[in-house]
């Protein structure tokens, strides 16, 4: 069972869980003179992504990845990619990875991209969002493909569309987000912890991805604020 850390209030919960993130990539730095960091998308993670990136760290030597992707350009307001970069600007150096291929589908892409980033894995830490419905990264409830990216044997990478998405995605699959030597789920607010609550007691994967994922980690902390 993933440990649940709360943190007073959300200031609180970007900042200390930035420097857990930065500690752990100086050790992997330390380690092995490289690390990769899969990042958040969606709205909440903003913070904790400009805290991270304030880190002192030799972010040249680090890959940084999206955990999955709204198939749309960078340009898009709605891009994973947009969001993280400019989150991580003061990274100076970082080497990030996107996922977003123009002229690709998450179909085409995904062989592409599993391929990419196969010398990143496994990841060093990765930071995933979870949605009331209890998703994660695009791992979707309900979506074509779920079952197989959830497969323990499933590619690093795999298209995803939820249904009544607004784009298609790409997504890390479960073995590659499990797989991390660090995974910490960044949620805040009463709802999600509820639909964290539920998730953790639910058995099948397909209805509770994100406990799928928690309970497959090598080592996992769910990290929340009101
Ligand atoms: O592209 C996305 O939005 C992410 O894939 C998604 O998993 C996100 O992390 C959660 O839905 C939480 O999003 P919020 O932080 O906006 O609530």
């Amino acid at each position: 069972m993933a440990p649940l850390i709360v943190h007073a209030d959300r200031d609180r919960l970007a900042a200390g869980l930035a420097a857990l993130v930065a500690e752990d990539l100086r050790a992997a730095l330390r380690a092995k003179g490289r690390a990769s960091f899969a990042a958040p998308g969606g709205t909440t993670p903003a913070a904790f992504l400009s805290a991270l990136a304030a880190a002192p760290l030799d972010w040249a030597r680090v890959s940084v990845l999206p955990g999955d992707e709204r198939w749309t350009p960078p340009e898009d307001e709605r891009s994973n990619e947009a969001m993280i970069r400019r989150a991580m600007a003061a990274a100076t150096g970082a080497r990030f990875e996107p996922f977003w291929r123009a002229g690709e589908t998450p179909e085409s892409a995904a062989p592409l991209l599993s391929a990419a980033i196969a010398p990143a894995l496994p990841l060093d830490v990765a930071v995933i969002g979870m949605g009331a419905d209890m998703h994660c990264a695009s791992l979707f409830p309900g979506a074509a493909n779920l079952s197989a990216a959830l497969a323990p044997d499933a590619p690093p990478v795999a298209a995803i569309t939820a249904p009544g998405a607004v784009e298609p995605r790409v997504t890390l699959t479960l073995p590659a987000l499990a797989g991390a030597g660090r995974l910490y789920l960044l949620i805040a607010g009463a709802d999600k912890r509820a639909a964290l609550r539920t998730a953790l007691g639910e058995r099948d994967a397909t209805v509770a991805p994100v406990g799928a994922v928690l309970g497959a980690a090598r080592a996992a902390e769910v990290h929340w604020a009101p």
